[in-house]
């Protein structure tokens, strides 16, 4: 797992990005993709619902704007999981993947962008590329959460 006392050495005069990203994931193991809209950098790609945190907002308190105004749900159980960073063109993210077991209402595309329940594989392509790690952790996950009896 990263944490965030193994986050990278952030380059030299590069602003980190803080980013909230909410994984909401199905009692039958299946997980929210949505499509980033036209008019943002990587406009097309796939990526896990979530936005930049605003001035001095908390992980939760911005993922929670975030899921609210771009898909109309109000998380109720939700978990920080995994850090990622990355170095983008455009910037350099440090991305707080929470996962989120447990809102109310049904996820829309409020924003106009597509949404799609997905398992591994996926069917969707492109996904971001900071966003394929998180695939891995998924399998992963679900892998371990499988018992084998004899
Ligand atoms: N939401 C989200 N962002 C991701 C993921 N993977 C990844 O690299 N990112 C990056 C892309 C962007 O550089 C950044 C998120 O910024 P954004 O532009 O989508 O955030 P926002 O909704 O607050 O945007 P805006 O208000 O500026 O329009 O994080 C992911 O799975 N989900």
């Amino acid at each position: 797992m990263v944490t965030q006392s193994q986050a990278k050495h952030v380059p030299q005069e590069r602003l980190v990005t803080q980013v909230a990203v909410g994984v909401l994931v199905r009692a039958d193991g299946s997980f929210l993709l949505a499509q980033r809209p036209a008019g943002k950098p990587y406009a097309g790609y796939w990526e896990f619902p979530g936005g930049k945190l605003e001035g001095n907002e908390s992980v939760e308190a911005a993922l929670a704007r975030e899921l609210h105004e771009e898909l109309g749900v109000t998380i109720e159980t939700c978990q920080r999981w995994r850090v990622l960073e990355h170095d983008y063109p455009h910037a350099y993210v440090r991305l707080f993947f929470c996962k989120v077991t447990a809102w109310r209402g049904e996820p829309t595309g409020r924003e106009g962008q597509a949404l799609a329940w997905q398992k591994i594989p996926v069917e969707v392509a492109p996904v971001l590329p900071a966003t394929v790690p998180v695939l891995d952790w998924l399998q992963a996950d679900a892998g371990s959460s499988t018992v084998l009896l004899d």
